[in-house]
């Protein structure tokens, strides 16, 4: 590379497990600074002098893009970017790239394992197992949580892009149809349903798209009020798409057939979370652990040494905002 960029990594403990290849980042650049983790209070000053800045997750706010001048290019190692304000970034000249079906194999397998899961009762089955349940049962088989078969069932899908065609091709590999619903703040769309039209019709929902401002909640006590009594709900996009605190009312109240979410709105959860008390029934939770194989964190590695070649030669790839 002519230029030879400073870059530092905010948050490199959330890719790298030890188990990367990480020397192509490390040549990209003159010099990669590698912070495990970022407090917010750390970030400005650990950007200082850099040109590029590297998170997964750490905020990058329009305070950091005043504070950093000399900043020119974030590099997401993710396909979500709400952690940073794109605006701020376009109005202080940073280009903002991100990584794009880097995991669509990992999280499209995951969203079917919840799914699948749902489906089986599998949490359900392996806890009586623990109790000790079908050690004493009287027949061969325990039976006692209904279990659904999804072929013939209808998935319907908010989000229909790398993510959730891939979750549609394995949906209907499993004899699921698939129906679309139309985005807020998106254009209409021949084959996209209002929500208030899709979700009396689907056996399951699942979430495929970012999280912004005009997705924020869209799923609430009215929108899963719609949806019928055993309905599935799986979120393996974003915390804060769905009302959380409606979403643990609604399965204690005993709609919905159940719910699975890899995402929450405040991660970690340190604060708690209102979808991890210990009593809200047919609830799976995965830690934001969709994405994580080696082979999909490897590959972003790679985007974003591709990504900041193509920036410094002037031709930038996957810019987002
Ligand atoms: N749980 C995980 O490990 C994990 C991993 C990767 C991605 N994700 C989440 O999944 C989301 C979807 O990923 P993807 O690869 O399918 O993304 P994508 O860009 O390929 O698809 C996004 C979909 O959302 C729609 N959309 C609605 N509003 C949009 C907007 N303002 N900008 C862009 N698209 C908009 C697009 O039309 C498209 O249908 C990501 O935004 C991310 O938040 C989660
Ligand atoms: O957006 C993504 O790519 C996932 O959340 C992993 O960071």
């Amino acid at each position: 590379m002519s230029n030879s960029p400073r870059a530092v990594f905010l948050d490199h403990a959330s890719l790298d497990l030890g188990d990367l290849d990480m020397q192509p980042l490390h040549q990209a650049f003159a010099e990669l600074t590698l912070h495990a983790h970022t407090r917010p209070d750390q970030v400005a000053e650990r950007l200082q002098g850099a040109q590029v800045a590297i998170s997964n997750k750490v905020p990058l706010d329009a305070a950091t893009f005043a504070a950093c001048p000399e900043l020119k290019l974030v590099l997401v190692a993710a396909t979500g970017t709400n952690n940073i304000d794109l605006k701020a970034a376009s109005a202080h000249g940073v280009t903002v790239c991100n990584c794009q079906g880097y995991g669509t194999p990992s999280v499209a397998q995951h969203t079917l394992m919840l799914l699948l899961a749902l489906a089986t009762r599998l949490p359900d089955y392996q806890r009586d197992i623990a109790a000790g349940r079908w050690q004493k049962a009287s027949q061969f088989c325990l039976l006692d949580h209904p279990i659904v078969e999804l072929e013939g069932k209808t998935l319907g899908m908010l989000g229909h892009g790398e993510l959730g065609g891939a979750v549609a091709r394995l949906a209907e590999a499993f004899g699921m149809r698939v129906l679309l619903g139309q985005l807020p703040g998106r254009p209409a769309r021949a084959d996209r349903l209002p929500l208030h039209e899709l979700l009396p019709q689907v056996d399951a929902l699942t979430l495929h798209c970012p999280l912004n401002e005009q997705t924020r909640n869209m799923i609430g006590a009215k929108e899963l009020a719609l949806m019928k009594p055993r309905a599935f709900l799986i979120n393996t996009a974003r915390g804060g798409l769905i009302d959380e605190q409606a979403l643990a009312d609604t399965l204690r109240r005993g709609h919905l057939g159940g719910a699975a979410t890899d995402v929450l709105l405040q991660e970690p959860p340190k604060d708690g979370n209102p979808l991890l008390a210990a009593d809200i029934p047919r609830l799976i939770v995965t830690p934001h652990s969709a994405w994580g194989s080696q082979e999909a964190r490897q590959r972003i590695v790679g985007q974003m040494v591709d990504n900041a070649a193509g920036f410094f030669a002037g031709a930038p790839l996957r810019v987002v905002g």
